[in-house]
């Protein structure tokens, strides 16, 4: 049995920058998570938010089929959806919920008689975890010894691809290795910001070409955010900073988790840092703009 992991421990307001920049890019490097506390996101807020999506996805199916996904929000239903598109088994057994940015009108909304305050709880909480991950970002950016705005300077900010995701895994009674909660995957953007109900199944694979695949449990910690790298940022950093591959297994009870993804803005380009190659170390992917990137991932996992 592997030792269990220990995730560095990032206080988000703690005044000395550079030794939290250090312990950022510790994090990035050896695993690709660290945890974030002081994140300046209420207790209360959270729970709202989990409360509401409790409510959500226990309204009849019929009900919520009426906000089934379309732009990229709204509901996917039980096995609709499967992250590792490798497998041949049926879908992932979970249920979800996208709520994209909040200024282009595209979202879908439970009517406010049918859930009163959902939608109001869900904007506060995107523009909530919209400003952490700013503050995150810019620590990102000097533990990478770049200029702090570097990420607005590129153009990420400006109107940054932030999708909230509930997510919801049914204790389904069924023992089946073959089926997961959310199967092997890496997530597709800059940082993903998690926080779960406490209940256990989130794992990850430090070495995914090394067979075989040795799993890791992550533990949740009471207030603080579970962070991971997503693509683009292991791109930007020419691999120094890792995707982890990482799954759900089935859980035994009900399990819910919210996870708050951000991709930079759909015309930033996303190319290798100069302080990430050399001549020896060439950029190992092409430049690309994010949008472009995003539409490819997203059409591999949904088949659009
Ligand atoms: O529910 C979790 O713990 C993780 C979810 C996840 O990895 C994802 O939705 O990308
Ligand atoms: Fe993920």
């Amino acid at each position: 049995m592997p030792d269990a992991l220990q995730f560095p421990i990032i206080d988000l307001s703690f005044p000395d920058r550079f030794s939290i920049a250090n312990l950022i890019r510790q994090g990035c490097v050896d695993h690709g998570f660290f945890y974030l506390e002081n994140h300046g996101v209420d207790e209360e807020l959270i729970s709202k938010v989990f409360e509401q999506s409790s409510n959500f996805f226990s309204l009849p199916i019929e009900e919520k089929m009426k906000l089934v996904r379309k732009n990229h929000r709204g509901y996917t239903a039980l096995y609709a959806e499967k992250l590792d598109t490798t497998l041949t088994t049926e879908g992932d057994s979970k249920e979800s919920f996208y709520i994209g940015p909040l200024a282009d009108d595209l979202n879908q909304w439970p009517l406010e008689e049918d859930l009163p305050s959902w939608r109001s709880t869900m904007e506060t909480y995107h523009q909530k975890l919209l400003s952490a991950v700013t503050k995150l970002l810019s620590l990102i950016a000097l533990s990478l010894k770049l200029e702090e705005d570097f990420f607005e300077k590129v153009g990420a900010l400006i109107e940054p691809l932030a999708f909230i995701r509930l997510l919801h895994y049914p204790d389904l009674n069924s023992s089946s290795e073959e089926i997961f909660g959310a199967s092997a995957h890496s997530d597709y953007g800059m940082v993903t910001l998690l926080v779960t109900d406490g209940v256990p199944g989130l794992q990850i694979c430090r070495e995914k070409s090394k067979q075989p695949q040795v799993w890791e449990d992550v533990p949740s910690m009471s207030g603080a955010f579970i962070v991971n790298i997503g693509d683009m940022m292991e791109r930007w950093t020419n691999g120094l900073f890792r995707s982890t591959l990482h799954r759900v297994l089935q859980p035994r009870q009900d399990r819910y988790s919210v996870a708050f993804f951000t991709n930079p803005s759909k015309d930033c380009i996303v190319e290798c840092l100069e302080s990430c190659c050399t001549e020896s170390c060439p950029p190992r992917f092409p430049p690309i703009k994010a949008i472009d990137y995003l539409e490819e991932r997203l059409r591999l996992t949904y088949g659009l």
